[in-house]
C-alpha cells in the first residue's frame, strides 16, 4: 500500500493560467479516457507542506483548443481517474455590470446556458443509460461557501475586489456577444460571461465532483452604449494580470482546501448525488465499462 497522500484537488486553470507556477511538479499524467485525451497532460505538482495537486490547462498549454472544442469529458473524467474530490476551476470573464471592473474577482452561483448544443454536455451521452443530474445550483454550494472567506482575504491583500453570488452567461463563441445580446444578458440578470463554465460544471456534476468557479473579470463585454465592444486584445490586456493574482489565490487557499476535502464535510452534497438520478440503468456491457471510469459505484467492475 502506498504511503504517498492522495491528490484530492484540481484545479483547472482558463485563459493566460497555463500553469501554477512556483510549486514542485512532481510528474505529469496524460490518462487516456472513454472519452479520450485531456486538453493537455495534467501537471502533479507538491504545495509547500508536501500535499499534491493536479492542474489541468483547460485551452491545453499552448491554448490549442477554441472553447467550443475544449475536450470537457476527457478533462473530467481523467481529474476523477486520479482520484480528485474537488475541482476549482479559473475562467476569464466580461463583466455585465458596472461594478464588476476588468481586475475584479468573481465567484458566481448560477449560470444562464447560452451554448449551442454543439458541445458534448452528458457521460450518458451516446449511451443506454438515462440519467438527468440535477443542477439547480450549478456550483458546490459547500465548496462555494468555503472558498468565499479564503479567496477573499487572499485578495485583500493584492488590493482586488471579491463579488459573490452572482450569475455567469456561458455563451457559445467563439465571436464576442453583440451589443443586443450583451444588453439582453442584462436584462436577463446576467452578471459575467464566459464561453467555458459549460458544459465543465455539468460533467463535474454527472461525475460527483464538487465544483466551484474562480471567474477574473477582463473586459465590460459590449453593453455599454457610448464605449467600443469588446476585443480579444482588451481580454488579454488584463490577462497576465489576473493569471498572477489567481496563482497568489490558488497558493492561499489550496492547502486547506485539501484539508477540508480530506475531512470530507465539504464534500457531502457532491457525493452521492447521482444515485437518483440515473433513471435507466445501463443494458450494454460497453457502457457499464466506460461508465465505470467516472462512477464506480452504480456500474461495477464486469468480472
Ligand atoms: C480569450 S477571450 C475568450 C475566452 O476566455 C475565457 O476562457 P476561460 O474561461 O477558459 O478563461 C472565455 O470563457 C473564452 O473561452
Ligand atoms: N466579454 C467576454 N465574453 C465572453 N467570454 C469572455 N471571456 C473574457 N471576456 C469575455
Amino acid at each position: 500500500m502506498s504511503n504517498e497522500p492522495s491528490i484530492l484537488v484540481g484545479v483547472i486553470g482558463g485563459s493566460g493560467l497555463y500553469n501554477l507556477g512556483g510549486l514542485t511538479v512532481l510528474k505529469e499524467v496524460n490518462p487516456e479516457t472513454p472519452w479520450g485525451y485531456p486538453s493537455s497532460p495534467i501537471t502533479i505538482a507538491s504545495l509547500p507542506p508536501g500535499i499534491p495537486i493536479a492542474f489541468l490547462a483547460r485551452h491545453g498549454t499552448q491554448h490549442t483548443y477554441s472553447p467550443s472544442s475544449v475536450p470537457a469529458r476527457a478533462n473530467i473524467a481523467a481529474l476523477k481517474s486520479i482520484g480528485v474530490k474537488a475541482i476549482l476551476a479559473f475562467s476569464a470573464v466580461g463583466s455585465l455590470r458596472e461594478d464588476i471592473k476588468p481586475g475584479d474577482f468573481i465567484i458566481p452561483s448560477q449560470i444562464i446556458d447560452r451554448t449551442k448544443g454543439i458541445r458534448p454536455a452528458s457521460f450518458f451521452e451516446g449511451t443506454s443509460v438515462v440519467a438527468h443530474a440535477g443542477f439547480g445550483d450549478p456550483f458546490d454550494v459547500k465548496l462555494t461557501t468555503w472558498l468565499t472567506q479564503g479567496v477573499r482575504k487572499s485578495l485583500k491583500q493584492k488590493n482586488v475586489d471579491l463579488h459573490v453570488d452572482k450569475c455567469v452567461v456561458c455563451m457559445e463563441g467563439p465571436q464576442f456577444s453583440t451589443r443586443a445580446e450583451s444588453t439582453m444578458y442584462r436584462q436577463w440578470g446576467g452578471d459575467i460571461i464566459n464561453m467555458s463554465v459549460l458544459p465543465e460544471a455539468k460533467l463535474a456534476r454527472e461525475a460527483e465532483l464538487s465544483y466551484a468557479l474562480i471567474a477574473t473579470a477582463t473586459d465590460y463585454d459590449s453593453w455599454r452604449p457610448n464605449e467600443a465592444a469588446v476585443t480579444a486584445a482588451d481580454v488579454v490586456k488584463t490577462l497576465k494580470q489576473n493569471a498572477d493574482i489567481s496563482r497568489h489565490v490558488a497558493a492561499a487557499v489550496l492547502t486547506d482546501l485539501h484539508a477540508a476535502v480530506a475531512e470530507g464535510g465539504i464534500l457531502t452534497d457532491s457525493i452521492g448525488c447521482m444515485r437518483s438520478a440515473i433513471v435507466r440503468p445501463a443494458k450494454l456491457p460497453e457502457d457499464i465499462r466506460k461508465l465505470h471510469y467516472i462512477l464506480p459505484e452504480y456500474f461495477p467492475a464486469l468480472s
